[in-house]
């Protein structure tokens, strides 16, 4: 009897959809948060930020707090155990089957940790490709009281996006997966380049 039930379980989970997934990557002060706001308008996604993840974690007193905002001074990568059971919990909680994930996989650690947990592949990756001088200039005029937003950090968090998170896009241009928008251009102009990604991909699905 209890074979039977547990047969059920299985054909369940195996038939239940993945959640369509797009990560958005670029460095700091590129523009992921500011154009996911936009397609979220447009296209229906559901963003999660994981850089918002973790402050609200910090904010909520929990006990690795301490932990991350440490991390996010120095401009270092939180372990990923910690920033996937955020976004695990938040797509659960959402209701949606699209979800727009913007600043992680941040490294390969994160990568393919979120493969391994999840068996989610990303649909594709955004790449908001900006120069430093424009980003480092954005961030500093960027006024929303975070504390990794000064001159000190800011040329860490550059540092390791070269080191650690570029690789990660390498990863996934090598499996025909990235998109590469030219970021330094006004919001609109950035936004018109990204409309035309995410409506010639909705075709394609359909097609
Ligand atoms: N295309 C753009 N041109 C000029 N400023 C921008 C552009 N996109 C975003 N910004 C501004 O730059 C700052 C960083 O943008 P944000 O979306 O937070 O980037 P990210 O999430 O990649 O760090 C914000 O103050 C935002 O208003
Ligand atoms: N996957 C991630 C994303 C962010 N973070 C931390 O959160 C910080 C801010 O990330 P963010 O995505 O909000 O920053 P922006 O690129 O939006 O400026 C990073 O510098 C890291 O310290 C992390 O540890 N792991
Ligand atoms: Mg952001």
């Amino acid at each position: 009897m209890g074979s039977v039930i547990d047969v059920t379980i299985e054909e369940g989970s195996l038939t239940e959809k993945k959640p369509t997934v797009v990560f958005v990557l670029g460095g700091p002060g590129s523009g992921k948060g500011t154009q996911c706001a936009n397609i979220v308008q447009h296209f229906g996604f559901t963003h999660l930020s994981a850089g918002d993840l973790l402050r609200a974690e910090i904010k909520s007193g929990s006990e690795n707090g301490t932990m991350i905002q440490n991390m996010i001074k120095e401009g270092k990568i939180v372990p990923s155990e910690v920033t996937i059971k955020l976004l695990q919990k938040a797509i659960q909680e959402s209701g949606n089957d699209k979800f727009l994930i913007d600043g992680f996989p941040r490294n390969e650690e994160n990568r393919a940790a979120f493969e391994a947990v999840t068996k989610i592949e990303p649909e594709f990756v955004l790449f908001f490709d900006c120069s430093e001088e424009e980003m480092e200039r954005r961030l500093l005029s960027r006024n929303q009281g975070r504390e990794d937003d000064n001159i000190e950090t800011i040329r860490k968090r550059f540092k390791v996006f070269l080191e650690s998170s570029l690789p990660v896009i390498e990863y996934y241009n090598s499996k025909e997966k990235v998109r590469k928008i030219d970021a330094g251009k006004p919001v609109e102009e950035v936004f018109e380049a990204v409309k035309v990604i995410f409506t010639s991909n909705s075709e394609k699905a359909t097609v």
